[in-house]
This record gives structure tokens, sequence and C-alpha cells, in this order.
């Protein structure tokens, strides 16, 4: 287990957000935390990465209190990419470099330039390396802030809807590279994700929040037509397509 979050309760003064959140997730896995806008994704996000601080409950990030490290120590276990980002008068290649800042002690290694020209590749951003990202589109600066998160090779990966303002080849593609990177590095990935059937594709687990408690959680069969009823008051039918669960919204 990588990640422990216990009992976590948050308010924004004196609004109650997250209440008695608790889930455990393994290294390697990719969970989607799902729910309606509003519900509390992006602020238990938070409070993962300690840009929050919960009122009450514990957050173990390898069995490390989270209160207890260094935003250094914290930046080497924890890659966040936000909701959103904006770009700046700094090249592709150095923002994706920044990533290995926690890691860099005196100067850049040569390691760290490989990785960068590595992720480049895999993410078929090579050709955007010398631009700055202030000139770049919303959906190719949210893959360069996805780069950037990887190269730093952390050990829990947190993406606050990677997949916003991307095209359908890209959303596909980013979500693969995320679950490749997930397995071949043993990094655990928790994704808030608004697309269930993308999250169906390419998650191993589910985490269903309702007003900011956990509705459900589990495999794909947490994904069926009661709970999105009772989540989303939305009706829907779940089909099987090649093997994989699709969700129809039936209005
Ligand atoms: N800085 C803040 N101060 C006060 N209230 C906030 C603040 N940030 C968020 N909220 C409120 O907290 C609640 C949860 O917000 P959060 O961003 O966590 O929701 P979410 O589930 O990620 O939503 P979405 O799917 O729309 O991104 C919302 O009602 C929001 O208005």
């Amino acid at each position: 287990m990588i990640l422990s979050v216990d009992g976590v309760e948050f308010s924004y003064k004196s609004r109650k957000i997250l209440e008695n959140v608790k889930f455990k997730v393994n290294r390697g896995e990719v969970v989607s935390i799902l729910g309606p806008n509003g519900c509390g994704k992006s602020t238990l996000l938070k409070c993962i990465n300690k840009i929050l601080k919960p009122k009450r409950g514990v957050i173990l990030i390898d069995n490390y209190n989270l209160n207890e490290l260094s935003n250094l120590e914290i930046a080497k276990k924890i890659g966040y990419v936000p909701q959103k980002s904006d770009g700046s008068y700094m090249t592709v290649f150095d923002t994706i470099l920044l990533g290995r800042k926690p890691h860099i002690k005196w100067e850049v290694s040569k390691q760290d330039i490989n990785l960068v020209n590595e992720i480049l590749e895999i993410m078929d951003l090579k050709d955007y390396a010398l631009r700055y990202t202030n000139e770049l589109s919303g959906g190719e600066l949210q893959k360069v802030i996805i780069a950037r998160a990887i190269v730093q090779e952390p050990e829990v990966l947190l993406l606050d809807e990677p997949t916003n303002n991307l095209d359908l080849k890209n959303q596909l593609e980013i979500l693969r590279v995320i679950r490749n990177i997930s397995k071949s590095k043993n990094i655990a990935s928790i994704i808030v994700i608004h697309d269930l059937n993308l999250a169906l594709r390419y998650s191993d687990k589910f985490i269903m929040l309702k007003d900011g408690k956990i509705f459900a959680e589990g495999g794909k069969e947490v994904i069926n037509p009661k709970n999105i009823e009772a989540v989303y008051g939305v009706s829907v039918d779940v089909k099987y397509y090649n093997g994989i669960p699709v969700v129809i919204p039936l209005y």
C-alpha cells in the first residue's frame, strides 16, 4: 500500500466539504475519483498533496504521515496536475525539466535530460520542445503539465481532470500513457475524471463521492445504473462492448 486516507474531514470556513473519507491505494493502481460537480473531488486531491490541511484524519504516503513530511519530501513522492494551469515565458523542454527539481542536487544531470527527452517522445511533444508554453493551445499545455508530473517520478500521481481540453485521440493517448507508466514504474495514479467511459477503460478501481462522502468504492462493478442514478441523478444502462462496460445515458 502506498497511500492510506483515513477519516479525512475538511471544511472551507464552516462549510463541511469532506466527511470521513477513507480509502487505500496500492502501488501500480489506477484509481478514478468520480462524482458530481462540487462534491469535493479536487478538495480531496489537494488534501492528499498537502495544499489543504484536513481538520481531521490521517493521510499516510508510503507509511509516512503527510504532516511530518517536508515540502521537498512530498515533491519527491507526489506529482500533481491541477485542474487549470497557465503557460509562461519558458520553453516546453525547460517546463518539463522543472519536474526534476525535487531530485536535482547541484546541477541537471544527463539522466534528467534523458528523462525529459524520453517523455517528449512518449507524449508526442518533441516538435514542441522549444516553443514557449504561453504560446500553446489548452490541450498542448495540458500534455506538457502532465509530462512534467511524470518526469518527477513520483510514487503517487494526482491528476485533476487530466483529459480536460484534449481531443478524443489525446484523451485516449494520455490515459494510456498514465496507465502504462503506472504499471511499468509501479506508480499509483489517482485521477479525478468526469467521463465514466474513459474511467472504466483505464482504471483498476473507482471511488464515487457524493456530498463529500464515499458513496461507493471498488472495481468496475460499482459503475452500475443504481449507483449512477443515486450519485448523478441520471438513468443509465451499462452494456458490454468487446468486453468493455459502456455507460449509456437513457435521456
Ligand atoms: N477556496 C474555496 N473556498 C470556499 N469554497 C470552496 C473553495 N474551493 C472550492 N470550494 C467549494 O467546495 C466544494 C467542493 O469543491 P471541489 O472543487 O472540491 O469540487 P469538485 O468535486 O472537484 O467539483 P468539479 O467537478 O466541479 O471540479 C464546492 O462547493 C466549491 O464551491
